[in-house]
């Protein structure tokens, strides 16, 4: 089953005379459950790549499936009813609200959807003691070290139950214990959940250490490469 199908996918910006190509036509295909790092030297469209992954930018021509939807065709406001129902982020700044606890937090996006506050609740606590916070769930983000907040904003990234989970540079912030917490985490995300993940990481071990690698230099793939 495919997860994701990127088709040739291109993102070109004006800029002042010329025309710079941050994707310049990629295509590539991610089945349910991969984890998958994106790697790549600074303005290599990593990012670029992402955000239009997760609607948050759209491409100038090209098309992405996700679980076999194109969310573009869709009118402005069922995109982002779309990424808030299927598509979990996690940024290398953790956006946690900073007058919401970590259960809050975590919440936000399962009550913007819609469901029963009971329900979410109940599947924040389990996603809090999942990502090791069960003891914290009533901290602010002020009163959580950076990792604690960044495992906060992983849980909140899982409350939809996303197609795909999305993460650009999650350990960017940390500390080396820290990041190794974080890689761990979502390689047991991946399979106790069997979500979907794309990361971008500059972390080379990390990236080693998942299962596929696709490389991108000057908005091309370079590589795309399965550890056996
Ligand atoms: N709004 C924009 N206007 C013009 N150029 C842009 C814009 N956004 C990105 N770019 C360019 O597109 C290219 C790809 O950028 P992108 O942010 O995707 O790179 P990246 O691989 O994520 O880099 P990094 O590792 O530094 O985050 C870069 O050359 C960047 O300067």
């Amino acid at each position: 089953m495919i997860a994701v199908q990127v088709e040739s996918l291109r993102k070109s910006y004006q800029v002042g005379e010329g025309v710079l190509n941050a994707l310049a036509g990629v295509s590539f295909k991610i089945h349910k459950g991969e984890v998958v790092a994106v790697v790549g030297e600074s303005g290599s469209g990593k990012s670029t790549l992402l955000h239009i992954l997760g609607t948050l930018d759209s491409p100038t021509s090209g098309k992405i499936l996700i679980d076999g939807k194109n969310p573009f065709e869709k009118k402005d406001k069922s995109v982002s009813t779309f990424r808030n129902l299927h598509i979990g982020f996690v940024f290398q700044h953790n956006n946690l609200l900073p007058e919401f606890n970590a259960l809050e937090n975590t919440m936000m996006p399962g009550l913007i959807a819609g469901f029963s506050e009971k329900k979410v609740r109940e599947k924040a606590k389990v996603l809090l003691d999942k990502v090791g916070l069960a003891k914290r769930e009533s901290h602010f983000p002020s009163q959580l070290s950076g990792g604690e907040q960044q495992r906060v904003a992983i849980a909140r990234s899982l409350i939809n139950d996303p197609i795909l989970l999305l993460a650009d540079e999650p350990s960017g912030n940390l500390d080396s214990k820290n990041a190794s917490h974080i890689h761990a985490l979502f390689k047991e995300i991946n399979l106790s959940l069997k979500s979907t993940v794309l990361v971008v990481t500059h972390n080379k071990e990390f990236a080693a250490s998942l299962p596929r690698r696709i490389s991108l230099r000057d908005g091309l793939i370079l590589s795309d490469e399965q550890s056996s």
